[in-house]
C-alpha cells in the first residue's frame, strides 16, 4: 500500500510566546486527527511536554519531549532517530507538529526536511506557523537596539521566526483593541514582508481548520478556504480583514532556504540553567525573588513547579520577562507532580528553569535563597 508523506506543522516563537498553551487548546479541540506532538525545549528540564501531556485525550495523541538543545540543528543528533521513529508509527498518526525551542529559527527543522532525500520521501512540510507575544512586539521589546546585544540577539532571532512562517499568529491580544491589532499586523509585514498569512488568537485560540491540514507546501492542492478565527469576528469589531486572510489562487509556497541561515552558529550568549529546592516554598516569597531576579539580569523566560508549605500540588510558575505569575489549576499541573495530601515528606523538589542572555547562576541562586530563605541551587 503506498502511503502519502506525514504532514508536519511547525510551530515556531520566541521564548514564552504561547506555543504550548496554544497547542494544548489545539490538542483539546482536534477531536479526528491522531497527533504526535515533538516538543523541544532549550532547557535541561522539559516543563511543556508534561503540560502537554496532562492535556492530552486518550491514546490520540503521542507527546515527545526533546529537552536540552535545538532540534535539527549543526550537530543535534536527535533529529533523525526521532523521524525514523515517527515514520515507523506512520499507520497511527495522522499529523506532526513540532513545537520549536523559542530560541530556534524554523529553518533548521525545514531544511532537513528539504534536503534529506529520506525525510523528503516520508515527510512533509504542512505549515510554519510563528507565535508572536503581540502586547511584547507592540512594546518594542523585538526591536534591535545598537547597545544591547540581548536585545541585538532577540531581534535577529524574531525576524528569523518571522520570515520562515507562512502564518504570523498573534497572540496575547485579549485586553488589545482594533487599532492596537493593525498596528502589530504593520510591524510584522514590515519586520517580514514575505508572511502570507496573519492570524488572530484570542486567549491561544486557533481553530484546528486554521492550523492543520493546509497544504501550504504540496504542489497541485485543491485550494482551501482559510478564514479568520470567528472570535475574531465578534470580538475584535475590525473594521476590515487583517491582510493576507484569504488566499485563494496563491501557488505552493516555498521559502528561500538558500538565501536564508538559521543559526547554525547559536548565539552562545543564551544560557539555560535549572535550579532547585527541597524545602518547601512561600509563594510571596518566591514571587518577589523572581522579581528581583528579572530586574538584575536579562532573564527572559522562568518556568517549573514549587512545591509551596502544606499544599498537596505543586504550583506552575510561568514567567516571561518581568511577567511572573504562579498557577495552581489542576489543569496546569501534570498528574505525575501531584503528591498526596497526607504524603508530604515524598514531595519531589521544587524545580525552576531559567532561560536568558548571559544569566548567571551562581547570583540567581543566590537572590531566591536570600529572598526565601531556603536552600536553592
Ligand atoms: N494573557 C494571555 N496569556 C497567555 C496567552 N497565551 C499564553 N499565555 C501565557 O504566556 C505564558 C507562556 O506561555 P507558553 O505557552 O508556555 O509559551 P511558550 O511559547 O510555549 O514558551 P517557551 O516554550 O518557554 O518558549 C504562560 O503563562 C501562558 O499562560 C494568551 O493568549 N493570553
Amino acid at each position: 500500500m503506498i502511503q502519502l508523506p506525514l504532514p508536519i506543522t511547525i510551530v515556531t516563537g520566541f521564548l514564552g510566546a504561547g506555543k504550548t498553551t496554544l497547542l494544548s487548546n489545539l490538542l483539546r479541540e482536534t477531536k479526528k486527527r491522531r497527533l504526535a506532538i515533538v516538543v523541544n525545549e532549550f532547557g535541561e528540564a522539559s516543563i511543556d511536554g508534561a503540560l502537554l501531556r496532562d492535556d492530552s485525550p486518550g491514546d490520540r495523541v503521542q507527546v515527545q519531549d526533546v529537552a536540552n538543545g535545538l532540534l535539527a540543528y549543526g550537530e543535534d543528533r536527535v533529529f533523525m532517530p526521532l523521524m525514523a521513529q515517527l515514520h515507523a508509527r506512520r499507520a497511527l498518526i495522522d499529523h506532526v507538529v513540532i513545537e520549536t525551542s523559542g530560541l530556534a529559527a524554523p529553518s533548521a527543522v525545514m531544511e532537513r526536511l528539504q534536503s534529506d532525500d529520506v525525510l523528503a520521501e516520508r515527510f512533509v512540510l504542512d505549515a510554519s506557523l510563528a507565535i508572536v507575544d503581540t502586547p511584547l512586539l507592540l512594546a518594542g521589546q523585538f526591536d534591535a537596539s545598537a547597545s544591547d546585544a540581548a536585545a541585538n540577539s532577540i531581534a535577529d532571532l524574531f525576524c528569523q521566526q518571522l520570515s520562515h512562517a507562512d502564518i504570523v499568529v498573534l497572540n496575547k491580544i485579549d485586553g488589545l483593541d482594533k487599532h492596537a491589532l493593525i498596528e502589530a499586523e504593520t510591524r510584522i509585514r514590515a519586520l517580514a514582508p514575505s508572511v502570507r498569512f496573519i492570524e488572530l488568537a484570542y486567549q491561544a485560540r486557533l481553530e484546528s481548520q486554521l492550523t492543520l491540514g493546509l497544504h501550504l507546501h504540496t504542489a497541485a492542492q485543491p485550494i482551501h478556504a482559510h478564514r479568520q478565527p470567528t472570535s475574531t469576528q465578534a470580538s475584535s469589531g475590525l473594521s476590515r480583514p487583517l491582510d493576507g486572510h484569504s488566499h485563494s489562487g496563491l501557488a505552493p509556497h516555498l521559502h528561500g532556504l538558500t538565501t536564508h541561515t538559521h543559526f547554525h552558529e547559536h548565539d552562545p550568549g543564551w544560557q539555560s540553567f535549572v535550579l532547585n529546592c527541597p524545602q518547601p516554598q512561600n509563594e510571596a516569597a518566591l514571587m518577589r525573588a523572581l522579581a528581583q531576579v528579572s530586574s538584575d539580569q536579562a532573564v527572559m523566560r522562568v518556568k517549573g513547579f514549587v512545591y509551596i508549605e502544606g499544599a498537596c500540588r505543586p504550583l506552575l510558575v510561568q514567567g516571561v520577562r518581568t511577567r511572573i505569575r504562579a498557577y495552581d489549576e489542576p489543569r496546569h499541573i501534570a498528574h505525575s507532580r501531584a503528591s498526596p495530601c497526607n504524603n508530604q515528606a515524598q514531595q519531589s523538589p521544587s524545580e525552576l528553569v531559567f532561560i536568558g542572555y548571559h544569566i548567571n547562576r551562581e547570583s540567581v541562586a543566590e537572590t531566591l535563597r536570600r529572598f526565601t530563605t531556603t536552600d536553592w541551587h
